[in-house]
């Protein structure tokens, strides 16, 4: 029976079935290995989009930290077998600093760096997150952090965006209008989520409170809007304003509509209202599709 020290950390890792690394055959150092991703012939196809996904990296979007999950990826030439996918978070580190800022510039930024070190035509990112800011109470103002999720998707083509895209989701109050019309008192109402994602026309100016602007036409639309904090005056002002303004998913998504067709910087949107019944399992929703 073999003897084992247990008394160093080698010893436990051998007595629990850990083996010395051989010696082997193939290079150790760089420069001699193999470089498959970089061999060259005809490999049938280009390939639109190459990369990684799924990555959790921190971001800062507005006046938070949050955590961002990025796609990024490439294209890739018929005569390139792969790309150096360890270059695309290099890439991201660059313009890392205690977090990505999550803005269309540091975007192109780092498009172009991307674009430049993996010498494909194109790059592109899609990254989502939750913006987190501050919300005041509807009377008493008290203030605490709310949040929406935010969803950023670009293309660069080494000239100019050929994809930009900002999306949103934002959580309401819906009071059911039908419910309130044949109801000798109450109405059924419910959370519901109103969810965005704009094509944003590069040629016109993006305003610097976009997300805010966003969220204000995605809320104020609803019958109420929520709060992280509600004394019973608040309470009393978000019920009543409920009651006073029933909307249907219909509604709400043909008002949306109207205020995001009037954005000079909106080329088109795929819009889509989902609420929570409160008297049903299921969900109710619409969906509006818009391209000036
Ligand atoms: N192209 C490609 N790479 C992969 C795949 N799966 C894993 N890898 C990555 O291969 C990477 C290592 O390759 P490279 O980034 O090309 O490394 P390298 O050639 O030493 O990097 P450079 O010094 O920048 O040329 C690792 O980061 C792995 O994550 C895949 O399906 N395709």
């Amino acid at each position: 029976m073999e003897e084992f020290d247990l008394t160093t950390r080698e010893g436990r890792f051998k007595y629990f079935g850990s083996v010395d690394p051989v010696e082997g055959t193939k290079p150790k150092v760089k420069e001699d290995m193999a470089d498959l991703q970089n061999s060259r012939k005809d490999f049938l196809f280009e390939v639109d989009s190459v990369g990684i996904n799924n990555l959790s990296y921190p971001v800062v979007i507005g006046d938070f930290q949050s955590v961002g999950n990025f796609e990024l990826a490439t294209s890739l030439e018929k005569d390139e077998k792969g790309i150096n996918m360890s270059r695309l978070i290099e890439s991201l580190e660059t313009v890392n600093s205690n977090g990505v800022p999550l803005d269309f510039d540091t975007i192109k930024e780092l498009l172009s760096k991307l674009r430049d070190r993996m010498k494909q035509n194109s790059a592109e990112l899609t990254v989502d997150g939750k913006w987190f800011f501050n919300k005041p109470a509807p009377g008493t103002g008290l203030n605490a952090v709310a949040n929406a999720d935010v969803v950023y998707s670009a293309a660069f083509d080494g000239e100019s965006f050929t994809r930009k895209q900002f999306g949103m989701t934002a959580q309401v109050t819906t009071l059911c209008p039908c419910s309130k019309e044949i109801s000798e008192y109450s109405a059924h109402n419910q959370r519901g989520n109103v969810k965005v994602l704009i094509d944003i026309d590069d040629s016109a100016e993006l305003p610097a409170t976009y997300k805010e602007d966003l969220y204000e036409i995605l809320e104020i639309n609803a019958s109420s809007q929520l709060y992280p904090i509600l004394k019973r005056t608040d309470e009393k002002m978000v019920t009543e304003r409920a009651y006073e303004n029933p909307r249907f998913v219909e509604d709400l998504i043909r008002l949306v509509a109207y205020d995001l067709v009037e954005l000079d910087w909106v080329k088109g949107f795929e819009l889509e209202c989902r609420n929570e019944e409160s008297i049903h399992q299921h969900d109710a929703f619409s969906r509006l599709k818009y391209q000036k």
